[in-house]
């Protein structure tokens, strides 16, 4: 309930929060399983690894941590309270639409999920161990489902997963991949799998060769701040924005799932439910395996 408060009035002031939340438990779940090692500071951590620099939301699991130190003290580990984040996070960001439209959509509730707690805060926190484990743009499906199945999740998890950019914000960078500059310093598109309407839309967005990071664009253009299947229906419009949204509908392995939850929203909340549960149970660490950590960020 704690957490929930927060990240409510957090996502309030800011609605980039729950998109935040929700990537930086992927990133730490991936990497040493969820155990908030992501969240450690330091020369050498996770965090320094440029794969994370984009990572946010960092303070939201802060502020929860100090209300839950002060009515709870020593109880809750930052690793719960990344993973309660997340999940509220998702399903924070419905409830906008059943607000806006309450009438009709007043029964349409998100997934909202039960995840176990009990997750300890690990003390390892390791720069090189990132990029073996997260999953880069440029990948083909075949690598990004070997990384999955590492951790224990399928590629059907890998699509139903992937529906985390139904919301959210990207940077240029992550996606000019997609793009060559050409020798009038125009960025052209090279991956045929992109729509070039949508192409033509990113590259007025993208100026060229900024060295400023600070323009985001949404991942989904269609509802940007709704957690609902639109994703999937940008993915059937070639309009996914990495390259790894674009595979998923490339390739006759996921391309019925895509389709599945293009047309029906309540099978891809059902299966959201199973894959984040999956996803917030990898090397999740107990006993003496961890700890529960009274402060990790030490100054910011
Ligand atoms: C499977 C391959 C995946 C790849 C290659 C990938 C890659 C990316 C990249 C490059 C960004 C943009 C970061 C930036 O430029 O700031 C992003 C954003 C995001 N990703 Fe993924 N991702 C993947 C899977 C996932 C999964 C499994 C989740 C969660 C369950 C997730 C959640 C998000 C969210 C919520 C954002 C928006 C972050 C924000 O608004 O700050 N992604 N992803
Ligand atoms: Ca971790
Ligand atoms: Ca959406």
């Amino acid at each position: 309930m704690m957490v929930k408060n927060t990240v409510r009035s957090a996502s309030d002031l800011d609605p980039t929060v729950p998109g935040k939340l929700l990537r930086l438990f992927f990133h730490d779940c991936f990497v040493e399983g969820c155990d908030a090692s992501v969240l450690l500071q330091g020369n050498g951590t996770e965090r320094s690894d440029p794969a994370n620099k984009s990572l946010g939301g960092f303070s939201v699991i802060d502020s929860a941590k100090r209300v839950l130190e002060i009515f709870c003290p020593e109880t809750v580990s930052c690793a719960d309270i990344l993973a309660l984040a997340a999940r509220d996070a998702v399903e924070f960001v419905r409830p906008n639409d059943a607000h806006i439209f309450f009438l009709t959509f007043i029964f349409a509730g998100g997934p909202n999920i039960q995840i176990p707690t009990g997750r300890k805060d690990g003390r390892n926190s390791t720069a090189v161990n990132v990029r073996p484990n997260i999953i880069d743009t440029s990948f083909t499906l075949d690598e990004m489902a070997k990384i999955f199945s590492a951790k224990g999740l399928s590629m059907d998890d890998l699509v139903i997963l992937s529906g985390a950019h139904t919301i959210g914000r990207s940077h240029c960078s992550s996606f000019n991949d997609r793009f060559k500059l050409d020798s009038n310093g125009n960025l052209t598109l090279i991956d045929s799998s992109l729509d070039r309407q949508y192409a033509a839309q990113l590259t007025k967005m993208c100026p060229v060769g900024a060295s400023d990071d600070s323009v985001t664009v949404n991942n989904d253009p269609g509802t940007p701040l709704q957690f609902d299947n639109q994703y999937y229906k940008v993915l059937l419009e070639h309009k996914g924005l990495f390259q790894s949204d674009s595979a998923l509908l490339n390739d006759a392995r996921t391309r019925n799932r895509v389709l599945e939850f293009a047309n029906n929203q309540d099978s891809f909340f059902e299966r959201w439910g199973v894959s984040f549960l999956k996803l917030s149970s990898i090397g999740v660490k107990t006993g003496d395996e961890g700890e529960i950590r009274q402060s990790f960020i030490p100054i910011e």
